[in-house]
């Protein structure tokens, strides 16, 4: 089911003076898993609850929202064929983790209602596909918290809903729990076929899970692509400091070089002040400047965790930290200790003008 959202927004307070969306637009492909990204208060969850209906938009201006070629602007939430999941898991206590999924299905009017066979078959075949079936008779309390999401996830599929919406589902779970639960998502909206919509403030769980990411600020939509495209080409400052962790250069250019204290690096822009950007992964470490760069940065932190080590770097020319990502076996070779005094070497810069222009420029690199 796609989805369309023409013109929608929301004022909260008296006399309406709180802008919690700005009039947008927004189009949902047929069966695309959409993350709805956002700091606090960027409207991410006021935009989902207006999708499924838990929440009117303004009357002027006038918008409308669309599922497929039906019109639902003004259709009761409970008539809008949707599944939900929320953060915290919201099963009934007293049933079991069966009765929990198959409720939805039970409580149906008896004229829409399957036979109690298909039921039984609708629900088996769900608490399989979340592998769970072992603890059918279970309790929600006798579950852990991922088990329980997993419930909730069967619960809101039961119904066959066209859309499923998600309210921060792995909020509450910690970090491993998170990742097996993505997984599940992404496998389960890829075998049924569903459209989702997701709210979440994690940038990694948005980039790792979504087809689509729509980033929110403000009650405005910044930038909606694919998580790649919006790593590579954000479309303005705000969405590449949002997606991820920034370093800064901030310098005064004369005849083609940026000086900023005893440091300096090759450019091609006009004179003036200019404010870089740096992603940690495109700062790399050596011994030694080179003809192009000239950036001594003395070494604070190291935590040698993961696939790459983290490197955070201090300097007098700099106004604040950098950070640094570099592969193990640079680690080793430069034999990085705490305070140990080296040279930066940006492989690409970024940069954003007033008019949200961005660009993106390597460096020459290092002579040999
Ligand atoms: N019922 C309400 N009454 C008044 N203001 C509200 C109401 N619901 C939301 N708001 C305001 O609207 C703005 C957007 O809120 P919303 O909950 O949509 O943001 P969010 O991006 O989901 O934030 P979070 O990640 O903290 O949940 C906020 O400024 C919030 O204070």
């Amino acid at each position: 089911m796609s989805i369309h959202l023409e013109n929608i927004a929301k004022h909260y307070g008296r006399g309406g003076q709180h802008q919690a969306l700005a009039p947008l637009d927004l189009d949902i492909r047929q069966g695309e898993l959409i993350g709805l990204l956002g700091p606090s208060g960027s409207g991410k969850t006021t935009l989902l609850r207006i999708i499924a209906g838990l929440e009117a938009p303004d009357r002027q201006p006038k918008g409308r929202i669309l599922f497929g070629e039906r019109d639902v602007t003004h259709l009761h939430v409970r008539d809008r064929r949707i599944g939900f999941v929320f953060q915290h898991y919201a099963l009934f206590r007293h049933m079991t983790v069966y009765d929990n999924v198959a409720f939805g299905l039970t409580v149906m009017p008896r004229r829409q209602r399957p036979p109690g066979s298909e039921i039984r078959a609708r629900v088996h075949r769900l608490l399989e596909m979340v592998q769970l079936e072992q603890l059918a008779n279970r309790y929600p309390a006798q579950l852990s918290g991922g088990q329980q999401q997993r419930v909730s996830l069967a619960r809101s599929l039961a119904l066959r809903p066209d859309v499923l919406l998600l309210d921060e589902p792995f909020g509450a779970l910690d970090a491993k729990v998170r990742q097996e639960l993505r997984r599940w998502l992404r496998h389960l909206h890829d075998e049924l076929n569903f459209t989702s919509v997701f709210v979440t403030h994690d940038q990694e769980e948005a980039l790792e899970l979504s087809d689509r990411v729509v980033v929110m600020s403000d009650g405005r939509i910044e930038q909606i692509d694919t998580p790649e495209a919006l790593y590579r080409a954000p479309s303005n400052r705000f969405v590449f400091e949002f997606l991820g962790d920034v370093n800064q250069l901030e310098g005064e250019v004369r005849d083609g070089v940026l000086t900023c204290g005893d440091a300096r690096l090759d450019v091609e822009l006009p004179d003036g002040p200019r404010n870089l950007l740096l992603r940690p992964h495109e700062v790399a470490l050596e011994a030694e400047p080179s003809e192009a760069a000239h950036l001594p940065v003395s070494v604070t932190a190291i935590s040698p965790v993961g696939a790459e080590v983290r490197v955070e770097l201090a300097a007098d020319w700099l106004p604040g930290p950098w950070l640094a990502t570099v592969r193990h076996a640079d680690f080793e070779r430069l034999a990085l200790t705490r305070g140990q005094r080296l040279f930066a070497h940006p492989r690409h810069w970024h940069r954003f003008t007033a008019a949200s222009h961005s660009e993106c420029h390597a460096t020459a690199p290092m002579a040999g």
